[in-house]
């Protein structure tokens, strides 16, 4: 829909109302192509501004029209009549203008923008390019460099920025559209032949060749298999090399094929998922609408080790006074060191001050007494957390929150050492816990609705993208990662090498491969578990235990000093050290050798379609038995975790979405087959969700949680 009215005499202002961020809906389409013709046709009328109501001028074309055919006027020649108009026409841009909403925008002879507003081409994150002609008209207006930048990386960038670009004519801090009318007003009657970007022929570059050599490398290099911006660069050449109208048509040929790929649903599935998982809801009914997050004005955290020392520094960042607290004394100034730079960096690059007053450290957890929330990140052990939880009990005033970091441990456990069990949660933070976008908010049996929704509200507040999700071994993301890095260890006895997994799983879009993860990470904390839980055994090499497969080949890493990349040695050989570049090591393809022999293994190959199944087919499974226990709420919330704390390539939905994609059906056959194989390896049994979805005709992905919620009221 879109709202025509007269202003100032002679300007007719065209205003966007679709809310809430005025999408292109196929209505908003009809209702500029009527309103454009009204203001045209209307001789009082000089000049035209087109504005979007409630301050955002347009999020671009309406997402969820991608899923159903086509309807109402199309975009190119709406913005083509816009281009060609013999009136001035200026956007007013408030708010946001992306994608479809910015290629409207360039079609108008002159943007004026607010100076809180952001522009850009995000098309790419969905798996499509600007295809109303923004991947065409831009380089025309701001050259081709900064154009591939933009229309590549799918990046806002502020009014300042777009002003600098040459993107907007002029940025104002008062109402946008009254100084798009007063601008409207200044340009009536002006020739518009110099405005039409279209016609401008675009800037020369001096090596055309050589630039889109380099940026297709780098683009390749960090799409890992997406195909967005591959085809973003092939259009932005088409715009540097062809006449617009030959141009405009490579853009069509190319969205063409992006539009109907299964990247582009993947990714289109993502991003609404992320806004689902905002969404959240308990087992008890309680949800995010429904309930009031206490507010939060002083945080503390507890350890400053790895995770504590980010954790704080994003709690910094985001504006919050923090408590530190940290029981050794050295740690305790190192980790001062090492955060005033963290926090030095982070305000270099945002261009503001660094916030070093916010954070203040201590050695005694009295300190505690006025906080609203604690984040404990001491070390993985379940004795330590539960006595820092009784103190942290009698310590802190009443109503505090007490959030754990632990990885996997028992949240309830820990809330039953407390005086107010309902205020604990676990906010699970991921490495580097100041960069990683992922939190996992887990609550227990007895936590309250108002401590998840603070939780999650400080996890917004900080940036992240929080997941509520049920209290298990492991919660979400570490449950599943589990097999598939169990599974990872089986095919090295059966015959593979971590440098040809690792290959299998980063050609699938995987960021490392999941032994070059583990050196990164440390095999020593899984080992730690492992030996608490009595499943490591120093000296020991039985391939079963308790009942099960089980392989001890990074217990027996461990147990020589290899740790990973701090030590120099893992399932990789480093230079030194600390060192990050993995060399392929003779000495544990020996080993591995010897140790296969010892057990009278016979190695065979494996193939790269294997190694997928075998990593990723087991950790689905288990995301189906994470749905049918109610630990997640819907496959969103899998994917989601998995996308941005595991990396997951993006462009493949999630695991859940990705079973999806393959085939339910595909999936469960390949996981009969390797059950059947491996009857020793009971998590490799289709979970019963799988069959149900199976059984019922797979339907898709969105329809999951209908299916789970009947399967739990039959219960
Ligand atoms: C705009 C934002 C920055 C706002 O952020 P914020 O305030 O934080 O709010 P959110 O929570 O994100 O969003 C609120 C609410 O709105 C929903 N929403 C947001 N944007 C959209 C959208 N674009 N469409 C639909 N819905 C949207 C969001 O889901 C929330 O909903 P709720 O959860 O229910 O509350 C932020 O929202 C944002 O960044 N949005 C996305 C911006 C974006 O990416 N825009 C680009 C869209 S794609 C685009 O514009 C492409 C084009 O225009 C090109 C079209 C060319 C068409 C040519 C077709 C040719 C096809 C050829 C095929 C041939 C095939 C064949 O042969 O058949
Ligand atoms: N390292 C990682 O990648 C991740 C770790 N986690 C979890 O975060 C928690 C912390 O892990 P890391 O930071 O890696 O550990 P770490 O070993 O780097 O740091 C732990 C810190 O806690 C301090 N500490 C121990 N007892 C204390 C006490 N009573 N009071 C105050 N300080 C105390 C130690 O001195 C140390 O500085 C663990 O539960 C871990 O499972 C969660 C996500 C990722």
């Amino acid at each position: 829909m879109a709202q025509y009215s007269r202003i100032s005499g002679s300007v007719g202002l065209i205003t966007l109302k679709n809310p809430p961020v005025n999408a292109l809906s196929a209505a908003v389409r009809q209702g500029i192509v009527d309103t454009v013709e009204k203001a045209l046709c209307d001789p009082q009328v000089k000049s035209v501004v087109i504005c979007g109501q409630d301050g955002v001028f347009c999020g671009g074309a309406d997402v969820k029209e991608f899923e159903k055919s086509m309807s109402g006027p199309p975009l190119i020649p709406m913005i083509h009549s816009i281009e060609c108009a013999t009136k001035p026409m200026v956007a007013a841009i408030e708010g946001s203008a992306l994608g479809g909403g910015l290629e409207l925008a360039l079609g108008c002879h002159y943007r004026i923008a607010h100076s809180k507003a952001r522009l850009g081409l995000p098309e790419v994150t969905l798996g499509l390019l600007p295809a109303a002609g923004g991947s065409q008209r831009l380089p025309r207006l701001i050259g081709v460099p900064a154009a591939l930048d933009l229309i590549t990386t799918g990046r806002h960038v502020t009014a300042a920025e777009a002003l600098q670009l040459g993107i907007v004519d002029q940025v104002t801090d008062h109402k946008t559209v009254d100084a798009a009318v007063k601008f409207a007003l200044s340009v009536a009657g002006k020739p518009l032949d110099a405005r039409r970007i279209s016609t401008y022929p675009c800037p020369v570059v001096t090596d055309l060749d050589a630039l889109f050599e380099d940026v297709m490398q780098k683009v390749r290099q960090s799409a890992r298999g997406a195909i967005a911006p591959i085809a973003c660069v092939q259009a932005v050449r088409a715009a540097a090399t062809l006449p617009y109208t030959r141009g405009m048509e490579r853009e069509k040929e190319l969205m063409a094929t992006l539009f109907t790929s299964g990247q582009a649903r993947a990714l289109q599935y993502n991003f609404f998922a992320q806004r689902a998982v905002g969404k959240w809801r308990m087992p008890s009914g309680a949800r995010w609408d429904t309930s009031t997050p206490r507010p939060v004005h002083k945080v503390a955290v507890i350890g400053l080790g790895t995770m504590g020392r980010g954790i704080a520094v994003a709690l910094a960042q985001a504006g919050l006074p923090v408590v530190t607290v940290e029981a050794q004394e050295k740690q305790l100034m190192e980790a001062k060191r090492v955060m005033s730079d963290m926090l030095k960096r982070g305000a270099k690059r945002r261009g503001v001050a660094p916030p070093l007053d916010k954070i203040s450290y201590s050695s005694n957890i009295q300190d505690l007494a006025d906080v609203d929330l604690v984040i404990e990140a001491v070390f993985e052990d379940m004795d330590l957390k539960k006595k820092v939880f009784l103190q942290l009990s009698a310590v802190c005033k009443p109503g505090t929150l007490l959030c754990t970091n632990t990885s996997g441990l028992d949240v309830d456990q820990l809330a039953s050492q407390t005086r107010n069990p309902e205020l604990v949660v676990g906010m699970h933070f991921f490495a580097p816990a100041h960069v990683m976008k992922l939190l996992e908010v887990v609550y227990g049996p007895r936590s309250s609705p108002q401590a998840v929704a603070t939780a999650m509200q400080l996890g917004k507040k900080m940036g992240k993208i929080s997941v509520a999700v049920g209290n298990c071994r492991g919660f979400v993301g570490n449950r599943m990662l589990k097999l598939y890095t169990e599974q990872a260890s089986f095919l090295l006895e059966e015959g593979a090498t971590p440098d040809l997994v690792d290959r299998a799983i980063e050609e699938f879009g995987f960021p490392m491969g999941v032994f070059r993860m583990s050196d990164l990470s440390g095999l020593d904390i899984g080992w730690r578990v492992r030996k608490e839980m009595k499943l490591a055994v120093p000296g020991q090499s039985a391939r079963i235990r308790e009942g099960r497969r089980y392989s001890p080949l990074g217990d027996l890493l461990c147990e020589q000093g290899r740790f990973g990349q701090k030590t120099g040695r893992g399932w990789y050989r480093y230079n030194k050290p600390g060192d990050r570049v993995a060399h392929s090591d003779p000495w544990l393809h020996h080993f591995l050798e010897e140790y296969r022999a010892q057990h009278g293994l016979v190695a065979r190959r494996i193939d790269q379609q294997e190694i997928l199944e075998r990593c990723l087919y087991p950790m689905i499974n288990e995301g189906f038995r994470i749905l049918q226990d109610g630990i997640a709420a819907g496959p969103e919330d899998i994917d989601v975790i998995y996308v941005f704390g595991y990396g997951w390539p993006r462009h493949c939905g999630g695991p859940m979405f990705y079973a999806s994609m393959v085939g339910l059906e595909k999936v469960l056959e390949r996981l009969e087959h390797y059950y059947q194989a491996h009857p020793d390896v009971p998590y490799l049994q289709p979970c019963s969700l799988l069959r149900r979805l199976v059984a019922i005709g797979s339907p898709p992905v969105q329809k999951w949680r209908e299916v789970i919620k009947n399967l739990h009221s039959q219960l």
